[in-house]
């Protein structure tokens, strides 16, 4: 059986008044796929991620989600895709209860599915003492793992996370990583953003690095250590990105502020 890409992207090209921000992405990825889509800061892996939401509509080149141009003007495709951004900006006045079951009914379930299956995932994530609690009382980790619930809730086929764990302590981190190994498993695709580079190098199956608008590499860990003749991933990144002045830079960083005594 042919295999037909979730998201096919070609020569996407995307720019900010005058100045380039993607300079032709081609990508296509399938089911059950679990993508870490790395980058240094300003590479565009945001910009990327919300072109396929559809939240930034003005670029050039094509972009089919599902088979399907997002451009159509048809956007029942978002039903089938959960997001986790990078910051974290919910309704901090509303309980975990109220902000759930309002994305769930969003998403099409009605309140009673949506709180059953919200209140169950609170539970695993040890935050059910809290379901009916103000989210402005929450630390970052419990927003985190609202935020986690929430893009989940409607059991989408694609995910884009952003930066997933961020805030997530250690134990919840594995519970996490083995939800998305667990959803890739029965063919759901995960588009993930993420700087920390151990994580990314053993959860993906595939990697993605993007630098300057443009993807410079593609391909599971060893395939990209192999070509690279590198260790750990964030070394390939280093190398990939042409960066080694790391050093130097720290140094005349605390020199801006410290005394130089001579
Ligand atoms: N709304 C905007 N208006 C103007 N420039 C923007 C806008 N959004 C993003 N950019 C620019 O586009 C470039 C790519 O930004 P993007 O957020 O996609 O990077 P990123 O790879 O996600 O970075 P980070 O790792 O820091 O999150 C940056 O130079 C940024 O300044």
């Amino acid at each position: 059986m042919e295999r037909s890409p979730v998201i096919r992207m070609n020569n996407v090209r995307k720019n900010y008044s005058g100045v380039d921000v993607l300079n032709g992405i081609d990508l296509e990825v399938y089911e059950g796929q679990i993508i870490g889509y790395i980058g240094p800061n300003g590479a565009g892996k945001s910009t990327t991620v919300k072109l396929m939401l559809g939240l930034i509509e003005d670029y050039s080149g094509s972009m089919e989600i599902f088979g399907r141009d997002i451009a159509d003007g048809d956007i029942s495709y978002k039903k089938r895709i959960g997001y986790v951004p990078e910051v974290v900006d919910i309704y901090d006045n509303l309980t975990a209860r109220e902000y759930l079951t309002f994305i769930g009914e969003l998403y099409g379930l009605d309140f009673q599915t949506a709180d059953t299956r919200a209140f169950k995932m609170a539970e695993c994530f040890g935050i059910k003492d809290v379901y009916d609690s103000r989210i402005a009382s929450y630390s970052k980790g419990m927003k985190q793992k609202v935020m986690l619930i929430s893009s989940m809730l409607h059991n989408p086929d694609l995910l884009f996370l952003d930066e997933p764990l961020s805030g997530l302590d250690a134990n919840s981190v594995m519970v996490v990583k083995e939800i998305m190994s667990l959803l890739a498993s029965q063919g759901k695709t995960i588009f993930y953003s993420s700087h920390i580079m151990d994580v990314v190098e053993k959860i993906s199956d595939r990697i993605i690095l993007i630098n300057k608008g443009q993807i410079i590499a593609d391909g599971t860990f060893s395939e990209l250590q192999h070509s690279n003749k590198e260790g750990s991933l964030e070394q390939i990144f280093n190398q990939l990105t042409g960066f080694n002045e790391h050093k130097d830079i720290a140094m005349e960083f605390v020199s801006s502020f410290q005394e130089v005594h001579e």
